[in-house]
């Protein structure tokens, strides 16, 4: 059975018990349970946004166009990265499950590029305003990257792919900005570009559309989008303040009390 997928077609084969689990923590519940929580935080509304968890080979996908937080785990689809990255048309996706009357997120290969190129075990999109907020303020400095210092949450972040520990208070972090595209799947190559040049980001911020963001598994994906989300914010707060996101000021010295 063929279907359309993503403009292309797609091998299509029933294996059902793949999304079926007592386990709260398999993929196929998990994604319906955290895009729920992620609706909630206004970062999945609307359709905007995803989640996909990769276990070893398999790969979890939510559909695309549906309201995130009301997903099942009968609408997960499920791909093998192994015969993914073998297939000789890299835009043919090989499904190893897939619901009927739906097509994959759009998100697919963004996605997949955070898998095959970080090893990543989870990749979560959001819509969140800060972080479109962020990219419009960068927008007017005309800026690629987001910097910040100097702010305990830093230390909710990696230090980068293949390196132990995570960032320091003293630390910068810094996320690179890509420009929208009219197709999500056309961010793929920037998104790659920017994994590039960034070797140590965990993130990519999508000028006026929202954050990607990976983690080597879902506790560490969640988090940093949680801790990413929480800086945008501060962000958007402090330059409404004036105050700089980044700083060399000194630590203010306890004054002896009289
Ligand atoms: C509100 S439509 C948003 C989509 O175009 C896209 O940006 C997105 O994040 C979700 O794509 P989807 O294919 O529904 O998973
Ligand atoms: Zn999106």
């Amino acid at each position: 059975m063929t279907a359309e997928k993503e403009g292309q077609q797609a091998i299509v084969t029933n294996n059902d018990h793949l999304v079926q689990s007592d386990n709260p923590d398999h993929p196929a519940n998990l994604i319906p349970s955290l895009c729920a929580k992620f609706w909630t935080l206004g970062w999945v509304t609307g359709t905007g946004g995803g989640a996909s968890i990769r276990e070893d080979d398999l790969v979890y996908i939510a559909p695309s166009g549906v309201q995130k937080e009301l997903m099942k785990p009968s609408d997960i689809y499920v791909l093998s990265l192994a015969a993914q990255v073998k297939s000789l048309d890299k835009r043919q996706r090989v499904y190893l499950r897939s619901p009927p009357a739906y097509k994959p997120s759009q998100c697919t290969p963004l996605f997949l590029a955070a898998f095959t190129k970080r090893h990543a075990g989870c990749c979560i999109h959001t819509h969140s305003h800060w972080a479109v907020l962020v990219t419009l303020i960068l927008e007017r400095q005309k800026s690629t990257e987001f910097r910040i210092n100097s702010i305990e949450q830093i230390k909710g972040f990696g230090r980068g792919f293949g390196k132990s520990g995570n960032l320091g208070y003293h630390d910068t972090l810094v996320i690179p900005v890509i420009e929208n595209t009219a197709q999500e799947e056309d961010l793929t190559e920037f998104l790659e570009e920017a994994m590039d040049r960034y070797p140590d980001t965990y993130a990519v911020l999508v000028r006026r559309h929202g954050v990607y963001v990976w983690g080597d598994n879902v506790h560490k994906a969640k988090t940093q989008c949680e801790s990413l989300d929480y800086l945008f914010q501060l962000a958007v707060e402090m330059k409404r303040l004036d105050l700089p996101w980044i700083t060399d000021i000194e630590p203010v010295e306890p004054t002896a009390s009289s």
